[in-house]
């Protein structure tokens, strides 16, 4: 089998000088200059990084061919090559000044952004596989995710033996321009192709590409977080930006921002104010004093009782004794042995899409996980009894609207393509999804705007028929009912997976159901 190549590898030197705070993307092919948003650096900085943690997970592998690799100039190319080596080609002054500015970004971002906390989690910033730059979120469980910065794909996320949860196309593109095939990516303003589900849902826009525009925009850091000390465990957090321009008015003619924010997490919701990060003014509006109190009511109701209600991480780390501190320790401690039991290590990621125009727009969101999997015949989805599915599977352009009658749906020898409308979310429940590996399964939870389910594998679709047997991809998005947003809006949807590790014997029990006597 096919494997995908590693995505992310730490900046050379992060202590270096201190680097300007913008990072220009490389253009898109046949498209117009474009930019990101600008990047502001945190108003709350980290304290000093400290000594390593102890039980910290290994980082991503390194990217293994030099020639790839953007921190290295053309003297220590040559410096590095065989003898009998062909010289490799020299990159073009333009590529070595793009080079030169995600380096200078990434390095910035890593100097501001990267936390390294002391329950043993954190986050860096490097370069992914692409020559994008690449957020790495890392749990004190071994759990650690990689958000690439193009597309903003989570194009990994790893149990502490190594293994990913998610798989990456061996057949993708990593040129930094076409969209990323397998992780997460997003989609928006428009689900797969122009003429399927969104035509039905009335939002099918032939000038928009399958998946729409926001796995093919550059995207930005502008902030990261962990939970203060009163939350079982430090849930890295980094949040992500990008916003409509010349290029995408060229395809779909409305102004937007979108905001993404990916938290690896044993603590069941992260309220936004427990988290260190940057506050960001999102759209044109800021909040109000009401919503203000509102939100911080609704933070005081629903906050753990545990943890004595210590303060949070960066007043905690001011001026305290020794003896305050060891309690503190040990209660951290206490909180993610807790925490490890009470709850399963789980990837959220909420989409924002903000109206920053003058005219209301329609669309269709999803974010849309790819994970890899054992074996197909035994990869299934559960929870979907009674749903109303818009179903694809034998006609791409065609959906057929039907009940499903079955709480389950296996994936097999045949293309898969169909949405469930009101699946894994909180009334209806959550869905699970087991890959076929009887190692873990997943259970996914939709919430705010997100209600739908999409299943998807594309069979012989792909150039290598071999690949569909590889993964299947679900999406938890808002589909079959299209969102309007009018001018100065927001819009958000949110989907938590998580991780169920099953031990061995569960398994067992369920091979030997057949000889079981009652
Ligand atoms: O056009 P392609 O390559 O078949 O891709 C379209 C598909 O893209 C997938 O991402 C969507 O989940 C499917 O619903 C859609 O059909």
């Amino acid at each position: 089998m096919p494997k995908a190549p590693p995505e992310w590898q730490p900046p050379t030197d992060p202590s270096g000088p201190s680097a300007p705070p913008e990072f220009t993307p490389p253009r898109d092919p046949g498209t117009a200059p474009r930019t990101v948003p600008e990047f502001e650096p945190p108003e709350q900085v980290p304290p000093g990084k400290g000594a390593p943690t102890p039980g910290r997970p290994a980082r991503p592998e390194e990217i293994p061919d030099p020639e790839r690799d953007p921190l290295r100039t053309p003297e220590r190319r040559r410096e590095t090559r065989e003898p009998d080596e062909e010289p490799a080609e020299e990159p073009e002054p333009e590529e070595q000044d793009a080079m030169a500015a995600v380096v200078a970004y990434v390095e910035h971002c890593q100097e501001v952004l990267s936390i390294e906390d002391e329950r043993g989690g954190g986050i860096e910033v490097g370069i992914g596989q692409n020559s994008c730059p690449a957020a790495l979120l890392y749990h004190p469980m071994g759990y650690s995710a990689v958000v690439n910065m193009h597309g903003a794909n989570v194009v990994s996320w790893k149990r502490p033996d190594g293994s990913d949860i998610l798989h990456l196309r061996p057949d993708t593109p990593m040129d930094g321009a076409s969209p990323i095939l397998g992780g997460v990516p997003l989609i928006f303003p428009q689900y797969g192709r122009a003429s399927g589900i969104a035509a039905y849902a009335g939002v099918g826009s032939s000038s928009v590409p399958t998946n729409g525009l926001l796995n093919r925009m550059h995207w930005s850091l502008i902030g990261t977080g962990v939970t203060g000390l009163d939350a079982p465990d430090p849930a890295p957090t980094a949040v992500f930006a990008t916003e409509s321009d010349e290029s995408t008015y060229a395809i779909w003619p409305f102004h937007f921002q979108a905001f993404y924010t990916v938290s690896l997490m044993c603590t069941d919701e992260i309220l936004p104010d427990n988290l260190n990060l940057k506050p960001i003014t999102r759209g044109k509006r800021e909040p109000t004093e009401e919503e203000l109190a509102a939100a911080a009511a609704a933070q005081a109701a629903a906050a753990p009782k545990r943890g004595r209600g210590r303060p949070n991480k960066w007043k905690a780390l001011g001026d305290k004794g020794n003896a305050e501190e060891e309690e503190e320790e040990e209660d951290a401690d206490e909180d993610i042995e807790e925490a490890e039991e009470a709850w399963p290590v789980q990837l959220r990621c909420v989409l924002e899409i903000v109206n920053t125009g003058d005219e209301p727009f329609t669309f269709e969101a999803a974010v849309q996980s790819h994970v890899g999997i054992g074996q197909m015949a035994s990869a299934e989805a559960q929870g979907l009894a009674g749903k109303m599915v818009l179903d694809c599977d034998s006609n791409p352009d065609k959906p057929w609207l039907h009940m499903s009658t079955d709480d389950s749906t296996t994936f097999g020898e045949r293309r898969m393509d169909r949405v469930y409308i009101d699946a894994g979310n909180e009334k209806s429940g959550s869905v699970m999804i087991y890959p076929g590996n009887h190692r873990y399964h997943l259970e996914l939870i939709h919430r705010e705007g997100f209600r739908d389910l999409g299943l998807w594998n594309p069979h012989h679709d792909l150039p290598d028929p071999s690949m569909f047997n590889d993964f299947i991809a679900f999406s938890s998005g808002e589909i079959a009912r299209p969102v309007r947003l009018e001018p100065e809006e927001s819009w958000s949807g949110e989907m938590v997976l998580r991780l169920h590790e099953e031990k061995p014997d569960e398994h067992v029990q369920w091979e030997n159901m057949g000889d079981w006597e009652s």
